[in-house]
């Protein structure tokens, strides 16, 4: 199986001098490309870093994080930029929104890096996704007259814009009540289907239950890795019990 993110022994760490103090201590971590992943842990045990070095937001200390067969301490700022772009889609928990443009500007925008001459083709694409994740009628709406789980989908869409190999997510239905958490999963799972690798740090066992795999943390290490079969609809209940139990075992 070709692996999409290679994290090799990073070390991260933050502060100088007596002050530092390592994050990420040595992490090493494969994701396969159209793997479903999610990251569980207690809360400062690392979750959001490791998935900021694997994306090349940060840094690394130590060690090194290849990205579809690059390593990225060997590219320049450029192609770090375009591998971001092109390779990777990012979701928040609360998607970051213009205010003064709608929806579906918004969804357009950072694909466009100012080149106006796709515009035809983006705003094409954006409204297939926008239909796909049931938010077409919406286009015209500014951020602030849509539903937290509607502006969720339509940041699933900025994120799918440029069609990349792997989604990563912070907390992504942290804000969502528990239908309109499932009804995002719902929408993970179909894009993971067409074999789009998706990580997810996640606090909800709900959440990580629905995905095939869960790396939990502890203090800046991956401490456990369970391994779930490919979700199908089917024995939600196991699934979440699995993880429970996980997570009574570490301590979360
Ligand atoms: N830019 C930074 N400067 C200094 N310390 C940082 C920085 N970013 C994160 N940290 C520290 O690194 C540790 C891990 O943070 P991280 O956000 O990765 O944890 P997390 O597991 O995602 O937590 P949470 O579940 O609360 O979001 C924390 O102790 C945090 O305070």
């Amino acid at each position: 199986m070709k692996k999409i993110i290679i994290g090799d022994h990073i070390v991260k760490s933050f502060g100088e001098g007596d002050e530092k103090r390592n994050v990420l201590g040595g992490v090493t971590v494969e994701i396969n490309e159209g793997e479903f992943v999610a990251v569980m842990g207690p809360s400062g045990s690392g979750k959001s870093t490791l998935m900021f070095v694997l994306s090349g937001t940060d840094g690394v200390n130590g060690g090194k994080v290849v990205v579809d067969g690059r390593d990225l301490s060997e590219v320049g700022e450029n192609e770090l930029s375009d591998i971001r772009r092109t390779k990777m889609g990012f979701v928040f928990q609360q998607p970051t929104m213009l205010k003064n443009l709608n929806i579906l500007d918004n969804i357009i925008l950072p694909s466009m890096r100012g080149n106006r001459k796709n515009a035809a083709k983006m705003t094409e694409k954006a409204r297939a996704l926008m239909k796909r994740v049931g938010i077409a009628e919406l286009e015209r709406r500014d951020i602030t007259q849509v539903s937290g789980g509607q502006l969720q989908r339509a940041g699933i869409c900025r994120a799918l814009m440029n069609s990349p190999k792997v989604i990563f997510g912070d907390e992504p239905t942290g804000a969502l009540n528990s239908k309109s958490a499932q009804e995002i999963m719902d929408i993970f799972s179909e894009i993971n289907a067409e074999g789009t690798a998706i990580m997810l740090v996640t606090h909800d066992a709900m959440v990580a239950a629905r995905t095939e795999r869960i790396m939990f943390m502890r203090d800046g290490t991956i401490v456990s890795d369970l391994k779930l079969p490919k979700f199908n609809g089917t024995d939600m209940d196991g699934r979440v019990e699995k993880v429970a139990a996980k997570m009574r075992e570490i301590g979360i």
